[in-house]
């Protein structure tokens, strides 16, 4: 069966994705057949009051939770049929994950940070890769620094790195601003947005703050599982005032 508008200019589709928790009278409905897509190259923002499902949005897209029915596509790669083998693969080749709180190993330097996804999956990056991705977030002159010795912003360009150093198709961002303070945020929100502009990746992040959602091309707002409305060349106001008409 073909899912209209699966292809090429699409990085990820997701097809009546439903997600539920849980079992009988207890089960959560986490999402509730979504269907929409991330055009290559753009900056998506998900937005939606607490509980809408963004995060297991991000986690069903990313490959890192299954959904419940539906299905999701990378390009035109239907990651709901791989094995847990091929979907591990996909993942480590394809798709960049960023958290909120940075998940860095706290005994490594940022070189060794950035390098650890690549030597656990069995590969081993040349020290010209690493550093080219810690250029590519403007850390090149703190390879050698720890997490401790870097800023909050810091640390977070150290993730970034660590999930571009393979070149993946799309970066998730699961409010990569969340523990940052304003001007910290818009160091990370501006290499995002290269990322995109320059790099000419997809990045879909998760945020609660219309501040950081103006930086996408687009706004995509759910409520109660399902999708409900996106704003493209988002403003901080309209932003807001589609959040505030949401209840959140
Ligand atoms: N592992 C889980 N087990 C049971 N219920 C879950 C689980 N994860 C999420 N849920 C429920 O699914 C719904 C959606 O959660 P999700 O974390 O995706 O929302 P969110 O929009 O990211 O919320 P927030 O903004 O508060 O982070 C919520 O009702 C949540 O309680």
């Amino acid at each position: 069966m073909s899912v209209t508008g699966v292809g090429v200019e699409q990085a990820v589709t997701l097809s009546a994705v439903a997600r539920l928790y849980g079992r009988g009278d207890s089960q959560v409905p986490a999402l509730r057949g979504v269907h929409c897509a991330f055009t290559r190259g753009s900056f998506t923002a998900v937005m939606g009051p607490s509980g809408s499902g963004k995060s297991t949005l991000l986690q069903c897209a990313a490959g890192l939770d299954r959904p419940t029915s539906g299905r999701v596509f990378i390009g035109d790669t239907d990651i709901s049929a791989l094995t847990e083998t091929q979907l591990t693969k996909l993942r480590r080749e394809r798709i960049g994950f960023v958290f909120q709180s940075f998940n860095l190993m706290p005994s490594l330097n940022a070189r060794k940070n950035v390098a650890l996804p690549m030597r656990l999956a069995g590969q081993n990056p040349g020290r010209a890769q690493v550093d080219a991705a810690l250029e590519q977030v403007g850390l090149g002159n703190r390879g050698g620094h720890r997490p401790a010795e870097m800023s909050g912003g810091q640390q977070q360009r150290v993730a970034i790195a660590r999930a571009l150093i393979s070149q993946p198709d799309v970066l998730f961002a699961d409010e990569p601003t969340g523990a940052l303070d304003t001007n910290t945020s818009r160091e990370v929100l501006g290499l995002l947005r290269s990322v995109v502009d320059h790099a000419g990746q997809t990045v879909v992040m998760v945020t609660h703050d219309p501040v950081a959602a103006s930086w996408a091309d687009r706004v995509l707002f759910l409520s109660d599982g399902a999708v409900h409305g996106e704003l493209r060349g988002p403003t901080v106001a309209a932003v807001s005032e589609h959040m505030a008409r949401l209840g959140g």
